[in-house]
């Protein structure tokens, strides 16, 4: 039924898995191309109806032991045989990647981008007409279904193409549906969010070790902080600056801290980080859809 050379697997015609799930193909399997094969398979997938190109054998290898889904260096293939194609290389190697498997695509198939940037445009000009497409914003956490993942629709997607991205990441978080006029600003806050939470707790931990406390227990408090902190802000539903407020007595010790923060621009430099953010975003696009 397939033709896809799996390091040694066999396909799925031999192997008996279910043929109610729709196959999925993972092309480029680096961070976020596992992330999302981790929560396809946490929603439930059969791993055999799962495959996954990797460049390196060794790569392939890993993801057979850890997973146990399909592997092949062979995108073409991959793609042929599936019913959801996921797009998980960079930016710079998504034109070339669906150039590639565009030819091969059976009508129907769905085409799903993880990619920063890049509009739904840029994929529907490279792609057969008609192909549904979906683009979808995930981050880090969603690697233990802790993650938040923005997806809007191209011009062929139907509401049954977003309910079916929607499952296949159920169970790596959050899945929210937004405009794609929305997906750059997206991107710099939940995309590369997490990044900006890792430098803080950086930073907490530094100032505490700076104190006196050992490096493990600054650590451990930093993080413990950051997640209970996120996490009451999501159980009460107050406004941030409300929490802010119950944290600092007057005349107290936090409102102290935070007028240094306040002193050296942190707020106003998280704005423009999330700018610039946004704003390398339209450039990479702007850039890549030239070519
Ligand atoms: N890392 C992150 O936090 C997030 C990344 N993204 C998006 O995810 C995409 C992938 O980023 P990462 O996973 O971070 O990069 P990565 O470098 O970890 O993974 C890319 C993978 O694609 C492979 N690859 C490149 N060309 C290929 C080809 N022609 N065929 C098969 N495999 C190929 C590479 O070997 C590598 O394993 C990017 O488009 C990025 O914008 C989106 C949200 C968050
Ligand atoms: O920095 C990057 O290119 C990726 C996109 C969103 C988060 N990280």
């Amino acid at each position: 039924m397939t033709t896809v050379t799996t390091h040694g697997q066999q396909d799925d015609a031999t192997t008996g898995a279910p043929s109610d799930q729709p196959r999925v193909a993972v092309l480029g399997t680096g961070v976020m191309g596992e992330t999302v094969l981790t929560g396809v398979l946490a929603a439930g997938w059969d791993p055999q109806r799962v495959v996954a190109t990797a460049r390196r054998s060794e790569r392939a290898a890993e993801l057979r032991e850890q997973h146990g889904v399909r592997t092949t260096d062979d995108n073409v293939a991959a793609a042929a045989e599936a019913d959801v194609v996921v797009l998980g290389v960079k930016p710079k190697d998504i034109g070339a990647l669906t150039e590639q498997i565009a030819g091969a695509l059976r009508p129907g198939t769905l085409v799903i981008t993880v990619a920063v940037g890049l509009s739904c445009a840029f994929y529907e000009k490279r792609l057969p007409a008609g192909t549904p497409f979906v683009r979808v914003m995930p981050n880090t956490p969603s690697s233990i279904g802790s993650g938040v993942s923005a997806i809007s629709p191209g011009v062929a997607a139907t509401e049954e193409h977003l309910a079916l991205v929607e499952t296949l990441l159920a169970s790596t978080g959050l899945v929210i549906r937004v405009a794609e006029k929305d997906q750059d600003a997206v991107g710099a806050l939940s995309g590369s969010g997490p990044a900006y939470v890792f430098y803080v707790l950086d930073a907490l931990s530094e100032a505490g070790t700076l104190m006196g406390l050992p490096r493990a227990t600054a650590s451990r408090l930093a993080t413990a902080t950051v997640l209970g902190a996120a996490r009451l802000a999501e159980e009460t539903g107050e406004h941030p600056a409300i929490l802010r407020e119950k944290v600092s007595s007057p005349g107290g010790t936090t409102i102290a801290a935070l007028r240094e923060l306040d002193r050296g621009g942190v707020r106003a430099a998280f704005v423009d980080a999330l700018t610039a953010a946004k704003a390398r975003s339209t450039e990479l696009s702007a850039q890549l859809e030239a070519e």
